[in-house]
């Protein structure tokens, strides 16, 4: 399978080393040191034990790889305006393109009905530029669940080991059929990866993740798991579940059954995310898809949701002194 990793930092740099591992001919977009480090080293992976070195091509010019089977979109959310040109020579006809970011999607209001009013978030606009690069049938989307940081140029550690899994579903429904090659590639290349009865679904239960435990380890600058360790965040965490839980309900997913907001908590990680990873390293941040996407679909559903309006007004005002976030 030809794969191109667009963007193969943290998370894409270590589906592109097991995809790598496991015979694929995989791509590497990249830049600066991490690019010239792989060109010279390889990219390397640290899992628990393991160590791999990969030697995928690598370049910074997207016109190179050609036509791929997968492009993979691993950029963060703020840097996929800017990738958008530079995806079209790698998709043909037949290419699917997945794309990884956490929080609200860009593509989420294509290629369905859907009946519940949505806000106009200022990514939904990114399918003007997107759309002339790619048909919605070649769409995927994906939820990261792996725990990865670039620790040094070219070398990518994984602080989920044994527990790294990619989800993925086609954004417009009757095409799903699609991802399943896919998904059994991810699978044969150690990451796991399961059918999604909804793509939409498993985003809202991906954010749910994130709008609760990356939230608060960003507002206190800890781990996501200090919201089991401190029993006040605690109430915190489960609170923002709580209004998590009812904006997905309020656009038609009821996951209140499979999604308990004690076990969530209980399973928090001992792990720095990727919002807090970016505030710490002065990088821009995915708040508008992370903490204020949710909030503004609770507003147009008419939702009241005060743990996440205020805990949005504290992390939001921090990355705005940082200047990370406009
Ligand atoms: N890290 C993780 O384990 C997880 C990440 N995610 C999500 O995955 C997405 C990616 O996160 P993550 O992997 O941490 O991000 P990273 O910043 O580590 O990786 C993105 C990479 O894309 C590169 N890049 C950006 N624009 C371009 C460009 N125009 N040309 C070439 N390279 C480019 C960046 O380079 P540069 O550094 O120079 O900007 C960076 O190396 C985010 O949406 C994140 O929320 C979700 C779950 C876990
Ligand atoms: C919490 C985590 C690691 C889940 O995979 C994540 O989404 C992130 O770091 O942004």
């Amino acid at each position: 399978m030809r794969v191109c990793i667009y963007g193969a930092g943290a998370g894409g740099g270590h589906f592109g080393a097991r995809l790598a591992q496991a015979g694929h001919e995989v791509s590497l977009i990249a830049r600066g040191p991490h690019l010239a480090a792989i060109k010279s080293g390889g990219l390397t992976l640290i899992s628990g034990d393991e160590e791999i070195v990969t030697f995928p091509a690598a370049t910074d010019d997207s016109s190179e790889p050609g036509h791929q089977d997968l492009v993979i979109v691993t950029v963060k959310a703020t840097a996929l305006a800017s990738v958008a040109e530079g995806l079209k020579p790698l998709v043909g006809p037949e290419t699917r393109v997945l794309f990884t970011q956490n929080g609200m999607p860009w593509w989420y209001p294509l290629g369905i009905d859907i009946e519940q009013r949505l806000p106009a978030l200022p990514s939904f606009a990114l399918s003007d530029a997107y759309l002339e690069a790619v048909r919605p049938e070649q769409i995927l989307g994906g939820l990261i669940y792996s725990a990865n940081e670039v620790r040094e140029p070219g070398v990518v550690f994984n602080n989920s080991p044994g527990a790294n899994r990619m989800d993925i579903g086609a954004i417009v429904p009757e095409h799903d059929g699609d991802a399943e090659p896919f998904r059994e590639a991810l699978r044969a290349a150690e990451i796991g990866s399961l059918p999604v009865n909804d793509i939409r679904e498993a985003i809202w239960k991906k954010l749910l993740f994130n709008m609760s435990g990356s939230v608060i380890a960003l507002a206190t600058g800890n781990q996501s798991s200090i919201a089991r360790r401190d029993p006040a965040l605690g109430e915190v965490y489960l609170d923002l579940v709580n209004e998590g839980l009812a904006i997905a309900a309020a656009y038609g997913y009821r996951l209140n059954d499979e999604l308990r907001p004690e076990e969530m908590l209980k399973k928090t990680l001992d792990h720095k995310p990727s919002l807090l990873q970016d505030f710490e390293q002065g990088r821009a941040m995915e708040i508008a898809e992370i903490v204020l996407a949710p909030l503004e679909f609770a507003r147009a559903a008419g939702l009241n949701t005060p743990a996440l309006r205020t805990i949005a007004a504290i992390v939001v005002r921090r990355a705005k002194d940082k200047g990370l976030f406009a």
